[in-house]
């Protein structure tokens, strides 16, 4: 047997262990965690759903048909768009789920204002900047994108803003329309055999590159996260940004605004472009100093700029840099064909009612990623990480604080073979909930667990044995803490409670020192006796005068006619003076009534 313990500080984005120190105060609500299998294709991480009634989705934003009706099949759907940022704030209260394209902040005001009933933000199209992701985790509210749909359509207007600036198309049309005919002014730059850069070489940026490849043009691409080869098959050079300002004809942007990309375009970088550079900008108008532009511009370092996203949209009407004679603007228009609309709504209707279903979401945003197979192998050991969260927290006595917790998974898996970052959220849900007010999900386990201080720490034990089923067992640990039932604890001074899984349900297996064998299903009554003939018996009639159903009894035993611990599992609330009447029993030493 061997074993290991790991300290990650970014546990969501890491697949192995890790150690996280963590609180909260949201409501508690009706939601739950449920895992199932994926529809029709392979989905990513889970979220909550409302059991009890018919959710409301409420979209904000202009949504293509084909999503609302999708939607209208399964919740209550308020379209009202336009809404006022109070408005907003309002009605947010009475929705399960929110839908949005670019023109709506989604800040921390409006988690606040939901006051625990948003479960789910769905972002129709890719860039979610305009979300308080930060906020969304804290709330414990999932944030799904679309991020596919319109990729085509945002990498053509890319190309037709490329081709329209260097042949003045814009402006041309406007001058005809204004009754003049000025062909001298408006000769064009030809496009091929330049170097255009992309910058961003992702979904957008590589079409666009593959596209501007058919136009003759020499492309290279900046993108400090780009795999080589997507590059090497579409025959792009991957380059650095200093060679991109050094030799680039056009540059056409296809990153996402991040606090490393805001304003990545300015004073100091339009300086050391090629003179005559033209510039596209269908990312976000955030990653280029507008006030710098116009500067490069009217300085002739930039000959022409062709922008479809500013810094503030729609921006002010009397934007030097809209006004600007060798400037082509649309009002973001990137994603907006009819095609790529259609698309949009149906991608983002179906990851937002997958989400409020509690199936697993593709596109998650703030929560990890897991894939839909690992998760359905984990589903029972899911339960019983959460049980025996939820047991353990119950046996601390009062005034104890939880603190550190240490969760030990015995596995014949390889160690890179077992993704626990479920399983920790799950004891973390179960740990945390019994004792707040505080609603624990996948998304918000880790931030609620260290706002709270407590620390979760976990080791692999790695067994010899089949790896075929992912985990052999859980163990939890508690230390610096009194328990309310003093054999919880083990001899090396820590609430102990270890669990299986047997024939798909969860088990508790051992409480402190004593190997016990109860389903955690219902409730469960410890007690701790001198082993003696007679004591089921006792109990059980106990219990039986009340009518209160025994699921499940085991007696754990240090030795024969010594100490020994019963569980039993109950199906029943058990009344305080049934519980006492069990106490009353001469052998019984002490005993715990635990809810599961
Ligand atoms: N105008 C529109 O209507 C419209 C439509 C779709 C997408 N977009 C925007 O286009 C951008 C790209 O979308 P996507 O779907 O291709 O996203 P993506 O995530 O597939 O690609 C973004 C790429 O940018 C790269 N990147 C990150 N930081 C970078 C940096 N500092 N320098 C260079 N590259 C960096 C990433 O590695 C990634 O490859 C986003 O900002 C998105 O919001 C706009
Ligand atoms: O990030 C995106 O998907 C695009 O900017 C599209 O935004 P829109 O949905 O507001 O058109």
């Amino acid at each position: 047997m061997a074993s290991s313990a790991t300290n990650l500080s970014t546990p969501f984005l890491n697949n192995k262990l890790s150690s996280v120190s963590l609180s909260s105060n949201d409501k508690l609500s009706a939601f739950s965690l449920i895992f199932r299998q994926p529809r029709r294709k392979p989905r990513f991480m889970v979220l909550s759903a409302n059991v009890d009634a018919k959710p409301t989705v409420l979209v904000a934003e202009k949504l293509g048909e084909a999503g609302i009706k999708l939607l209208k099949e399964f919740a209550n759907v308020d379209c009202s768009y336009n809404l006022s940022p109070e408005e907003l704030c309002t009605k947010i209260s009475l929705c399960d789920a929110l839908i949005v394209r670019s023109g709506t902040k989604v800040n921390r005001e409006v988690f606040e204002s939901s006051d625990g009933r948003l479960k789910v933000v769905g972002r129709a199209g890719v860039g979610i900047d305009n979300v308080d992701l930060a906020a969304a985790t804290e709330h414990g509210c999932l944030v799904v994108n679309a991020p596919t749909a319109n990729t085509v359509a945002a990498a053509e207007h890319g190309i037709a803003l490329l081709a329209a600036m260097a042949r003045n198309v814009a402006q041309a049309d406007a001058s005809v329309k204004a009754g003049k005919w000025q062909r001298n002014k408006y000769v064009g730059v030809s496009l091929v055999g330049k170097t255009l850069a992309v910058m961003g070489f992702g979904k957008v940026g590589s079409e666009v590159a593959r596209r501007a490849k058919g136009l003759g043009m020499h492309v290279v691409a900046h993108d400090p996260y780009a795999p080589a080869d997507r590059a090497r098959v579409i025959g792009v050079d991957l380059v650095s940004f200093e060679e991109v300002l050094a030799t680039a004809d056009f540059i056409s942007l296809h990153m996402p605004l991040t606090p490393a990309t805001s304003k990545m375009l300015n004073d100091e970088t339009f300086a050391k472009m090629k003179k005559g550079v033209r510039i596209v900008n269908v990312a976000r108008g955030g990653v280029i100093d507008e006030e710098a532009l116009v500067k490069a511009l009217d300085a002739g370092i930039v000959a022409q700029a062709a922008l479809d996203v500013f810094n503030e949209e729609p921006p002010p009407k009397d934007s030097k840099l809209v006004q600007h004679e060798k400037v082509t603007v649309t009002p973001h228009l990137g994603a907006s064909t009819v095609e790529a609309q259609e698309g949009v709504a149906i991608e983002i209707a179906e990851a937002v009612v997958g989400a409020l279903k509690g199936e697993l979401a593709a596109t998650a945003v703030n929560a990890p990623m897991v894939p839909a197979e690992v998760l359905t192998e984990l589903k029972p050991y899911v339960l019983l990480a959460e049980k025996l969260g939820r047991l353990a927290v119950q046996l601390v006595a009062g005034g104890s604080g939880v603190k550190s917790v240490k969760v030990s998974y015995g596995s014949a898996r390889a160690p890179d073979d077992l993704d626990t970052r479920v399983l920790r959220a799950m004891i973390t849900k179960g740990l945390i909930e019994p004792i707040s007010s505080v609603f624990v999900n996948l998304v918000n386990a880790d931030f609620t667990a260290k706002q709270r201080g407590l620390r979760i720490t976990e080791e692999r034990i790695t067994l010899d044995g089949s790896p075929e089923s992912p985990l052999d067992f859980i163990q939890v640990q508690i230390a610096n803490v009194e328990s309310k039932f003093a054999s919880a604890i083990s001899e090396t001074g820590e609430i102990k409670l270890e669990g299986r899984v047997k024939d798909g349900i969860p088990h508790l297996t051992k409480v402190g020192s004593f190997e016990v064998d109860v389903s955690l299903e219902g409730s469960l009554i410890l007690c701790r006796q001198v082993d003696q003939p007679g004591m089921i018996g006792k109990v059980g009639s106990v219990l039986g005068e009340v009518n209160v159903n025994v699921s499940f009894m085991s007696v754990g035993r240090i030795a024969p006619r010594k100490q020994a611990v019963m569980a039993i599992g109950v199906d029943e609330q058990t009344k305080k003076e049934t519980l006492k009447k069990i106490g009353d029993i001469p052998a019984i030493e002490e005993f715990v009534f635990l809810k599961l």
